[in-house]
């Protein structure tokens, strides 16, 4: 193992920076591009000393599952997003983290992106490869069911289907909503930052769902009697659930049951208290709640 960079070139960065505030006189060109050699060799530096540290999480996490981990992913982002100032585009800063941090997982281990690629649309194919970059495999499937199969076959996919909408004939999410473990969860919203976007993605994985600090949850509810949105949306309140989005289905030949996907704000386990009051509290009307899915806030809907 190599050591850890030794900090001459900081040292010498710094070193022309002092001389720089101590002469009126403006730098030349040659001594500012010696300024950036420096500063780029202690950078590849560091990411070089980086990716030998996350061989040695890889090492550290195997057999826990894929290497993917979101909610830690998205810590990193915010802190960066904080942390940030001065000329440099923060958007530019976050790219490069995204391609840095999907780099680190596929050190780790198999890493690949299924996309759904309508005909003639390639806003999922492009927020994709802006949120997993350009080193993972990245193919492309007509259908969300196809994207879907993919990542329920293999732990180490992660697929990018599109945000659910009302009418859908045969919605994606249906098919996760059935509380088995082994199924895919939503883990992710795109796009991650505030870009031109005509559209909104989930990213779908076989990864264990962590808190971030700010999350949203994806709850999957079965109700056995005809209820309206209105009177659904009351009782997840009641219960103590701050609803952000919903949308529903139903077999076209069969009305009842009927299933929603529902996002709530924060993180929800699946002991929280609160989904027992929702279901004791319906009187027969609600069956099935599950959790589908949680994602870390991304910067794109973080408040200022
Ligand atoms: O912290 C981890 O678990 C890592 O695998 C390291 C790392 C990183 O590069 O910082 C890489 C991939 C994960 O998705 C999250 C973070």
């Amino acid at each position: 193992m190599n050591a850890p960079p030794t900090g001459l070139a900081l040292h010498k960065v710094t070193a022309r920076m002092t001389k720089k505030t101590d002469t009126s006189a403006p730098a030349s060109l040659e001594d500012l591009r010696r300024e950036i050699d420096a500063i780029d060799e202690q950078l590849h530096d560091l990411l070089m000393r980086r990716a030998e540290i996350v061989q040695e999480v890889g090492l550290v996490k195997k057999g826990t599952g894929g290497f993917l981990r979101p909610a830690r992913e998205a810590q990193i982002l915010r802190k960066r997003a904080e942390q940030h100032k001065g000329p440099l585009a923060l958007a530019a800063v976050i790219r490069i983290w995204r391609e840095l941090l999907a780099s680190m997982t596929l050190i780790q281990g198999k890493f690949s992106v299924a996309v759904h690629l309508p005909d003639g649309d390639g806003a999922y194919w492009d927020l994709a490869r802006d949120h997993f970059g350009v080193q993972a495999q990245t193919v492309a499937h007509l259908s969300p069911g196809a994207v879907l199969r993919v990542v329920a076959d293999d732990a180490s996919t992660v697929g990018v289907l599109p945000w659910p909408m009302d009418g859908e004939r045969d919605p994606w999410w249906r098919h996760l909503c059935t509380g088995d473990d082994k199924l895919p969860k939503i883990i992710g919203r795109l796009p991650g930052l505030n870009q031109p976007s005509a559209r909104s993605a989930l990213v779908v994985g076989q990864v264990a769902l962590d808190p971030s600090g700010d999350d949203r949850t994806f709850l999957a509810i079965e109700t056995l009697e005809e209820m309206s949105r209105t009177r659904l949306l009351s009782r997840l309140g009641k219960a103590g659930f701050d609803v952000e989005f919903i949308t529903d289905h139903n077999d076209a030949q069969v009305p009842l049951p009927v299933w929603s996907l529902i996002e709530v704000e924060g993180f929800v386990a699946a002991d929280d208290p609160r989904i027992r009051t929702l279901i004791n509290e319906s009187a027969g009307e609600i069956g099935h709640v599950s959790i589908v899915g949680a994602y870390p806030v991304p910067l794109a809907l973080k408040k200022k």
